[in-house]
């Protein structure tokens, strides 16, 4: 999406004259909110957000309850395969879909790919292939990248599926009813890498585009406009209302501050791109970025081979609980966005949040720039789950972060190698060496009056708090203290050398065991949305099925049937362990063929899939 409109918001337009008035501008600036379909209560006064909120929950467009939980990553540009910053949004978001799923709600995880334009149609040319052809290769290489790093997504939208393209025109149609879509002259100077009229200001000597080095052309076409301007009062309505719309709290005061300055309309058509949808009943323009990828968002949720209509698309999921995006989108998905779906009546998204970037000697990371770090060579090299639990554990979700290889290799061994696979590989070892692998009695038998089951609970708590309120980095955190709490324990209460004593105290060693593995089971819970994979080995070394890791809730809604939460006392007293085999091997200490696991194996697996993408040349 930010691929097509780099460095420039399109609010500062050039206007001539108004043209064939579609709706002339006078015209609108004039008019109240309406809404087609579903007309506001009163139609004398301006819509404000909240009482657009009730009139839509009295007819029946928007739900009271809240059913599934919806979430979306970006719809990423296919002018160059992924990089490591498009699957940070897309791992987080992951991240998010499985804690939700955890607490046992029905997800919606969309994700996909933005596929017209001018730099599509190019990049096709440039590799001597057609643009739908190269949309294929780029799309499929996104979905190869998040087989590779186990995102479990629902949906994947393509711009080009022809059921999402019905879904455009009908939106587009709904405001152009309302009045709010109008055809204007506008001349200025154009980047084409940018696809984007610039401001004067903005460019540098001779009119180079700053981004890309180039000289911008002056062009002049005439194109349709949204009349964002009318939206002016009903955002900074949304905002007021609702001041958890824009997360984090600092990206609302950016939001808040934009409209303050002033909402300009923004033109929504391209004149001289052909790769894109056509504007209806004007073939000679095509619909521009926000109009089409936006909509995938709603197009996502048509369940297979059902009529493409706004109705029914938006019945199986709308609105979404959660946008999830890059800083660099902030302002088309908290006011274009907002605002055009009032102006086709419909309800606006939960939140949207926008996280910082991760960057690349300070600069964002991107495949304009062409910076960008190879998340599949991370795989390779260092497995899927590290990835995934590096950056979110090292950038605090919603701010930059800066990437260094040395940090990956010392963060991942401290966290996921020390302090939890050794835990529970020692553990394992003594009660293998003392207790033929079997657990002397129930975790809650062992864990009576201990202060230790106290902090293990308030942890997990801590851990999923910081879940939901989207600070996933501190939720890392948050179990990574209780693996501390147990290496802790197990050095205080040193279990070995009371073995070595016999009697009470060698009875007292075996609950030590049974305590400290009650500990670790709890930490694969509550892990399991960041590193799936090691979390799954450690429940088989505690003796569970894979079945049963897949059936594990983090809250207990029946007890008979959820046997596996994070509340203290799922181990029981004569449970058999599996044979200690670490779970998670130091990055330094892999190598091919090695024993220590599936880890190793995962690499090298990852190793052998490269070439099915690798090959794809950057546009
Ligand atoms: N460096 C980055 N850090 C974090 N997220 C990123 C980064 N780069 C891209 N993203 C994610 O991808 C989204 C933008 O998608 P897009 O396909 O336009 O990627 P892009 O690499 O930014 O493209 P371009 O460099 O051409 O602008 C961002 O909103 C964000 O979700």
């Amino acid at each position: 999406m930010a691929g097509r409109v780099l460095f420039s918001l399109p609010n500062g337009l050039w206007f001539l004259s108004p043209l064939s008035p579609v709706n002339s501008k006078s015209n609108h600036l004039k008019n109240r909110l309406h809404f087609r379909q579903n007309p506001p209560p009163s139609s004398s006064k301006a819509v404000t957000f909240c009482s657009y909120r009730n009139h839509l929950q009295s007819v029946g467009e928007e739900p009271v309850v809240a059913e599934p939980f919806v979430l979306t990553t970006p719809l990423y540009y296919v002018n160059a395969p992924p990089h490591m910053g498009s699957a940070y949004t897309t791992i987080a978001a992951d991240v998010i879909a499985r804690f939700q799923r955890l607490l046992g709600k029905k997800v919606i995880f969309v994700t996909g790919t933005d596929e017209h334009g001018e730099k599509i149609a190019a990049a096709a040319t440039a590799q001597g292939s057609s643009p739908s052809e190269h949309c294929d290769t780029i799309s499929h290489a996104y979905k190869m990248l998040w087989k590779d790093l186990d995102i479990a997504y629902d949906k994947f939208i393509r711009t080009t599926d022809p059921n999402h393209e019905v879904i455009v025109k009908e939106f587009y149609s709904r405001v152009l009813a309302n009045g709010d879509i109008y055809r204007a002259d506008y001349e200025g100077l154009y980047c084409v890498n940018c696809e984007e009229y610039k401001d004067e200001k903005e460019l540098l000597e001779n009119n180079w585009c700053p981004m890309h080095l180039k000289p911008c052309v002056r062009r002049k076409e005439d194109n349709y406009f949204f009349a964002l301007s009318k939206y002016q009062k009903p955002l900074e309505e949304v905002l007021t209302c609702n001041p958890d719309f824009v997360q984090p709290s600092f990206r609302f005061n950016e939001v808040q501050n934009w409209i303050k300055s002033g909402l300009k309309d923004f033109s929504i058509s391209r004149a001289s791109v052909d790769w894109g949808i056509p504007v209806p009943n004007d073939n000679k323009q095509t619909i521009y970025v926000w109009f089409d990828a936006l909509l995938g968002y709603i197009s996502a949720l048509l369940e297979d081979n059902e009529q493409p209509t706004l109705q029914s698309a938006v019945s199986s999921g709308w609105p979404v609980s959660l946008h999830l995006i890059g800083k660099d989108i902030l302002r088309f998905h908290a006011i274009y966005w907002p605002a055009m779906l009032m102006s086709a009546g419909l309800s606006l998204p939960k939140m949207v949040f926008g996280h910082g970037f991760l960057t690349k000697d300070g600069m964002k990371m991107g495949k304009s720039l062409g910076n960008t770090l190879e998340p599949k060579d991370l795989v390779y090299r260092f497995g899927t789950d590290a990835v995934r639990y590096f950056f979110l554990r090292e950038v605090e979700f919603g701010n930059d972060g800066d990437y260094s290889e040395d940090r990956f290799i010392n963060i991942v061994n401290a966290h996921l190698a020390n302090t939890i696979g050794n835990l529970l590989n020692r553990t394992l070892g003594l009660l293998k060496k003392n207790c033929q692998s079997t657990l002397a009695v129930d975790s809650t038998i062992a864990a009576e009056g201990s202060a230790f089951k106290d902090t293990v609970e308030k942890l997990v708590e801590k851990a999923r708090v910081q879940y939901d309120n989207l600070s996933l980095s501190s939720a890392c955190e948050a179990v990574l203290e209780i693996g501390n709490a147990g290496n802790l324990y197990m050095d205080e209460h040193a279990p070995w050398s009371l073995f070595k004593q016999g009697g009470a105290s060698s009875e007292a060693a075996a609950k030590d065991l049974v305590i400290i593995l009650e500990a670790v089971r709890i930490i694969a819970i509550a892990l399991s949305p960041v590193t799936p994979r090691l979390c799954l080995r450690i429940y088989s070394q505690l003796g569970y099925s894979k079945d049963q890791f897949d059936a594990i809730t983090w809250v207990s809604l029946s007890l008979s049937l959820r046997l596996f939460e994070t509340k203290w006392g799922g181990l029981k007293g004569g449970q058999v362990m599996a044979q200690p085999k670490p779970v998670f091997a130091r990055i330094e200490d892999r190598t091919e063929g090695e024993e220590g696991g599936e880890t190793t194996k995962e690499v090298m697996k990852a190793k052998k899939k490269i070439p099915e993408t690798q090959g794809v040349a950057k546009a």
